[in-house]
């Protein structure tokens, strides 16, 4: 049977400190070795990847995401989007908040795939590589980059080349989904060329 190149992984976030306080009930369960849920009393939805509330970012990254790392050493394209409502824990997952303070376990899918796609050219000393990184966030219809928060957000388009293409790249990107307002959208891209010398 062909392979779907699209897979969909549901991550079951644990009730928050201020959710357990107002008594708030879980109404997701996991049904055990296989990868199902049950929302509320019987409805039952299958997804290529679960993951419990007690779930780790390692085992997030190590199930999903490292596979799309070997496949982008290969010299394909890989995209990571992260969809849900608002403080379901896209954020959280994809790792896109305050990367630099967040302890090693803790970590998610961009700062992990970043160190991994380091770890694979100082392992390869014969291939030369070019790694650029662009970070934007899109807020309505305005791209801010937050690499330069200088830079007019006007100047900022995100553009194909006249066969479609983008280049060889791996989007990570959170996102919401159902147009739910008041939050942040960003938008995080690995450009990974490789040459051999
Ligand atoms: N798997 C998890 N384990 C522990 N805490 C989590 C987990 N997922 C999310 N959280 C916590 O839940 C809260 C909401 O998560 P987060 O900010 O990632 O949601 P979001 O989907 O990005 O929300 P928004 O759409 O509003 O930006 C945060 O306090 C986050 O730390």
């Amino acid at each position: 049977m062909e392979e779907i190149p699209v897979k969909v992984a549901v991550r079951i976030r644990p009730l928050l400190s201020k959710e357990v306080l107002h008594n708030h009930q879980v109404c997701v369960r996991l049904v055990p070795n296989t990868q199902q849920i049950i929302i509320g009393k019987d409805r039952v939805f299958t997804f290529d990847f679960v993951f419990g509330k007690n779930s780790t970012q390692e085992e997030v990254y190590t199930v999903c995401i490292k596979p799309l790392l070997v496949s982008l050493t290969e010299g394909y394209n890989a995209t990571v989007f992260a969809y849900g409502q608002t403080g379901s824990g896209k954020t959280y997952t994809i790792g896109g908040g305050h990367i630099a303070s967040v302890a090693e376990d803790e970590k998610g899918i961009i700062p992990r795939a970043i160190q991994e796609l380091f770890q694979h050219i100082s392992e390869n000393h014969k291939i030369d590589f070019h790694v650029k990184v662009s970070y934007i966030e899109v807020y309505k219809e305005e791209l801010r980059d937050l690499l330069e928060l200088e830079t007019s957000v006007k100047e900022l388009h995100i553009r194909e080349d006249e066969k479609g293409n983008t280049g060889r790249i791996s989007r990570f990107c959170s996102c919401h989904g159902l147009g739910i307002i008041s939050a942040t959208n960003f938008f995080f891209c690995v450009s990974f060329f490789s040459f051999l010398n």
